[in-house]
């Protein structure tokens, strides 16, 4: 039985380096699957993985039955073929690739050790990835002292890693930069028995698949190189409620708050992750949604100072302090009911439990982050939902996101937004009424635009936050650029999105700097000259 094309949506892919035959198993299990299930009706112990290490699965994960794609992909790696893993998010594809790994480690004949140096190597794009993957392993490993696992990863001490390299790291998960690093300046990094490498998130490395004969193509026979790009189709989690919200412009903030007041009201204890484009747009959110109060009720105001979301807010993204980053990582893993601002830093990979919703408030350009993205929730058949807010000139991106298999039904704006109530105004409001022209948003926009202006440093960061977003809106490539065009938007209004009563010339001045700056170190390197740039005045 082959890997079902219709399963795909997120990849690994290993490689065991002692198999000459490089081929791409597909299901070979003995399992008796369950349709429309995520596990599957089999054990661990009846798929091949050693006694010890089906309790380890059960007493330290509470792993008692496999998932589908667990059934489907262990009994490949155990016969030692290579596999390309390649199924919906969030249906336990890491420890698809770890017991295997663990099981092919605990049978060697005499006990592996320290100095025999690395025996698998897995590669993932993000820190954060690498400690979550760090975190499994450490809990299944936790009988089996001789196997040793370890990471390197971007923004660690480089020289303690280098002492634990020394010593030796059985199973190391890394990050592909600070590897690099190590390869090239960690001479005591001993590598010469590595068999398995296994690439988490596999598309992220731009892997390539090429059939080694078209003809004989049975999906068994595959074999990696640099020629043709590893297809892509999507399975989204059937039980995922996937939305769209349509905005105007400058109402996008003002309608972002109204959502997230919504739906901490309606359910206080959930956790919720919203997609930004860029870094300084995390910040300026983060910022706002910390401090900013609001009240409609003239009475009230007086008396009680209200914060606008009564949820805790974190925020995550590349340009972090490496220990705030981590903090944030596991503060927001472990917390009942909160809210992430996050890059696509957080798109993939992540498993942060009991997420409910994600709000694409950017959005993500290639359908695959979109999938990424929404995979952060509804993860092993638990329910979730997902917004993605598109400005009315984006929508045709809804057909791009057809084409690919994924449709999603409308957000009803009106009806959560006239269910906020405003001191004077009747509840009932006209069901015709345009968004922007909608008495709560109006009323909070005006509310969003005074704290703006009256805080120097929330003003700071949404000057920056909107010219960021003006040049993450031009980077969009190919199609997309026809969909994402930047000539299409009013800059005033992309100025109001960030409580900007107007769009200053400072934003201008600066961002023409950096734009000059970046032509220069264009030409510098030769790249591109064809790229265009908003002018912002
Ligand atoms: N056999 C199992 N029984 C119970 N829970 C499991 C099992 N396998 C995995 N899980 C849980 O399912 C969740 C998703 O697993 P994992 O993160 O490995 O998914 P993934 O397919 O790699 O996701 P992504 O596509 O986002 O990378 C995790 O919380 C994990 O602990």
């Amino acid at each position: 039985m082959g890997m079902k094309k219709s399963e795909k949506g997120s990849k690994k892919v290993m490689e065991n380096k002692k198999n000459e035959k490089k081929d791409v198993g597909s299901a070979a299990s003995n399992a008796t699957m369950e349709n429309d299930s995520v596990f599957a009706s089999c054990s661990f112990s009846s798929l091949g993985l050693r006694p010890s290490l089906c309790d380890e699965l059960r007493e330290k994960l509470g792993f008692e039955v496999p998932t589908l794609v667990q059934a489907q992909a262990i009994p490949i790696i155990l016969a030692g073929r290579h596999a390309l893993i390649n199924a919906a998010t969030g249906t336990g594809k890491t420890v698809a690739y770890l017991a295997p790994l663990i099981h092919h480690l605990q049978n060697y004949d005499t006990c592996i050790q320290r100095s025999d140096g690395t025996f698998a190597l897995v590669l993932v794009p993000t820190r954060e990835l690498c400690l979550q993957v760090y975190e499994i392993l450490q809990k299944l490993l936790h009988r089996f002292h001789w196997i040793v696992p370890g990471y390197v990863m971007g923004g660690e001490n480089r020289s303690k890693e280098k002492a634990r390299l020394r010593k030796g790291i059985s199973i190391l998960i890394a990050t592909p930069g600070r590897l690099l690093d190590h390869l090239k300046n960690t001479s005591s990094f001993l590598y010469t028995k590595l068999r398995w490498i296994i690439f988490d998130e596999a598309d992220r490395y731009g892997l390539h698949l090429l059939i080694i004969d078209p003809s004989e193509f049975d999906e068994d026979e595959v074999k990696y190189s640099s020629k043709i790009p590893i297809a892509v189709d999507y399975k989204i989690p059937t039980q995922l409620i996937q939305r769209y919200v349509k905005v105007p412009c400058g109402s996008r903030l003002a309608v972002l708050l109204s959502i997230l007041k919504h739906l901490f009201e309606r359910d206080t204890s959930q956790k919720v992750v919203v997609f930004f484009s860029t870094c300084d747009a995390v910040d300026f959110h983060h910022s706002l949604l910390s401090e900013f109060h609001f009240s409609t009720d003239p009475q009230t105001k007086e008396r009680v100072i209200q914060m606008f979301l009564g949820c805790q807010t974190f925020r995550l993204h590349g340009n972090m302090e490496h220990e705030d980053r981590r903090s944030t990582f596991q503060a927001f893993k472990t917390e009942k009911s909160a809210l992430l601002l996050s890059t696509d830093v957080s798109a993939r990979g992540l498993d942060f439990p009991k997420v409910r919703c994600i709000i694409q408030y950017d959005s993500p350009g290639e359908a695959t982050e979109y999938v990424h993205r929404v995979g952060r929730t509804a993860r092993l058949g638990e329910r979730g939902e997902s917004l993605l807010f598109l400005q009315p000139v984006e929508i045709d991106y809804l057909q791009d996101l057809e084409k690919h298999g994924v449709s999603l039904a409308e957000y009803p704006l009106l009806k959560v937004l006239d269910n906020f109530t405003l001191h004077g105004h009747n509840k009932q409001v006209k069901k015709s009424v345009f968004i922007d022209l909608h008495p709560w948003v109006l009323c909070l926009q005006k509310a969003l635009e005074s704290f703006i202006i009256s805080k120097p440093k929330m003003d700071e960061l949404a000057r920056k936050g909107f010219c960021s977003w003006v040049r993450a809106y031009t980077a969009h490539r190919g199609e997309l650029k026809r969909i994402f065009m930047i000539k299409k938007l009013h800059l005033g209004h992309v100025a109001k999105s960030f409580a900007l009563k107007q769009q200053p010339s400072l934003v201008g001045q600066s961002f023409q700097k950096q734009n000059k700056k970046r032509k220069r170190f264009e030409k510098k390197n030769g790249l591109s000259k064809k790229r265009k740039v908003a002018r912002v005045t």
